[in-house]
């Protein structure tokens, strides 16, 4: 089994210059008579062409698949992490297969419920949530709270009062309390959160937790469904989540709890050769551990997969801008876009692959350094590119497995306007984000004519 800390700092498996396998295409994915690329029923140049670039692409087919696999392998209340990649379409899609969704800030909830998603199928998270997010969340009586703080816990206090009692809503509110078990997963130091050195929720080992369950038990208004614990993202193996459940499962079962969510943060593969998981085998795993430590069937267990519904469903396209060959050194093929539509680079020093749609079964020898258009010289798409020989300006390339992180993360560095967002399916396209227009660019900006603005 490969290591994914290494893979995440870009240490990963030689590149390769096979074609990009079929495991980190979409579903629908598919290579007609000429050699080109279609995704649901369409050819991917003529969708760089018709939307412009960059575009993220998204199979709706692939995506609703991994939403049923989670629903398959979890039950009802396993919910889709929106901080994967968000939009009204997709909540909307994500609900539409029997998903929950987990929010995680007041602005991931506003577009959930735009979207029409019923509040009881939400479950809020955030380590720092506001006074402003939780009386919305109680309001509303949303799914489920996972509570992370004494602060929070002091918060939902002091909204709900002696009465226990938010407006004219019936309550109780159902929350989890979040808890780190005190286990290292085995990925990049920067997404790990089950360790007791962590941002997030309340270590077991400090004794933190039993106070945390202590003092939600005794809130009127507020009943303690279950326990939650996610220990990072982008994890390849199973057994770290067995592992957590272990460790849990002590704590766990004297409280008599119906509910243990195990987060989410299933690995993908991002480049050829990296193993993954499914979300079967994840679930297997997870249930196994329960079954072992003594957790039985009436529990109901349940985790927020994010990565693993979205990523490979996403692919993103880019126009080559301008080639350039430093004799000895490497040679830079620019694109149109970069570190703000794909941080993950910069950020965990994250692998991708690249090709040529119109050419997608030809071998790609050509070593090259795929870069963006902004002003660093860390703005890589991918540090270690194999490419067909023939790539050349005005080209068409594609990074598959970049729905996940991609958009969720983009920013509008160098005021560069964010991608167009497109959902295709049986040989039909949907917008379901617009590009970013320069005018966008000026909508907040409150320039020396604009009176009264705050
Ligand atoms: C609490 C919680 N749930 C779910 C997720 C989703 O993780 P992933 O996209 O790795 O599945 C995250 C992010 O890592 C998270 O912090
Ligand atoms: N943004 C990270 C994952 C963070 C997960 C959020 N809890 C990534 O792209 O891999």
């Amino acid at each position: 089994m490969l290591d994914p800390a290494a893979l995440l700092a870009g240490q990963g498996p030689e590149p390769s210059s096979a074609p990009v396998p079929r495991v980190l295409l979409p579903e629908t994915a598919e290579v007609d008579g000429a050699g080109r690329l279609r995704v649901g029923g369409l050819d991917v140049c003529e969708l760089a062409e018709r939307f412009g670039t960059p575009l993220f692409v998204y199979d709706e087919l692939d995506l609703r698949r991994r939403c049923r696999e989670a629903r398959a392998a979890f039950g009802e209340g396993v919910a889709y992490a929106t901080k994967a990649f968000l939009c009204r379409a997709m909540a909307a899609l994500a609900v539409e297969e029997g998903l929950w969704l987990d929010v995680s800030t007041g602005g991931e909830l506003h577009v959930a419920l735009a979207a029409g998603v019923p509040p009881e199928r939400l479950v809020l998270h955030g380590n720092n949530k506001s006074e402003e997010e939780l009386a919305q969340a109680l309001e509303l009586g949303v799914g489920r709270i996972v509570v992370d703080s004494f602060d929070e816990i002091d918060r939902l206090g002091a909204l709900l009062g002696r009465s226990g009692r938010v407006g004219e809503r019936r309550v109780p509110q159902p929350v989890l309390v979040r808890v780190t078990p005190g286990v290292e997963a085995h990925t990049h130091e920067f997404v790990r959160t089950g360790q007791d050195d962590s941002k997030f929720g309340f270590g077991l080992a400090s004794g933190a937790a039993a106070e945390a369950v202590a003092r939600v038990r005794a809130l009127a208004g507020l009943e303690l469904v279950g326990l939650h614990a996610h220990i990072g993202s982008q994890v390849f193996k199973v057994a770290s989540f067995a592992e957590a459940v272990a460790v849990l499962a002590e704590f766990f079962r004297p409280l008599g709890l119906g509910e243990l969510c195990v987060g989410g943060g299933l690995g993908v593969p991002y480049v050829t050769g990296e193993p993954a998981p499914t979300m079967a085998e994840w679930a297997a795993a997870v249930r196994g551990a329960c079954e072992a430590a003594g957790i039985g069937p009436e529990v109901r267990v349940t985790a927020e997969p994010g990565r693993a519904i979205v990523a490979r469903a996403g692919m993103t396209l880019y126009r080559v801008g301008t080639v350039k060959e430093l004799p000895g050194i490497r040679t830079y093929v620019a694109v149109d876009g970069g570190m703000s539509d794909n941080p993950r680079p910069v950020l965990y020093g994250s692998g991708y692959e690249a090709f040529l749609p119109r050419a997608a079964l030809a071998a790609r020898p050509r070593a090259v350094r795929v870069v963006g258009k902004h002003c660093e010289s860390g703005d890589v798409v991918v540090a270690d590119a194999r490419v067909p020989e023939d790539l050349a300006v005005g080209d068409v390339l594609a990074t598959p497995v970049t729905g996940a992180y991609g958009y969720a993360m983009a920013s509008n560095y160098n005021k560069v306007p964010r991608p167009a967002v497109v959902f295709v399916a049986e040989g039909r396209a949907r917008v379901v984000v617009r590009r970013e227009t320069l005018d966008d660019l000026l909508r907040l900006d409150v320039g020396p004519g604009d009176a009264g603005v705050a």
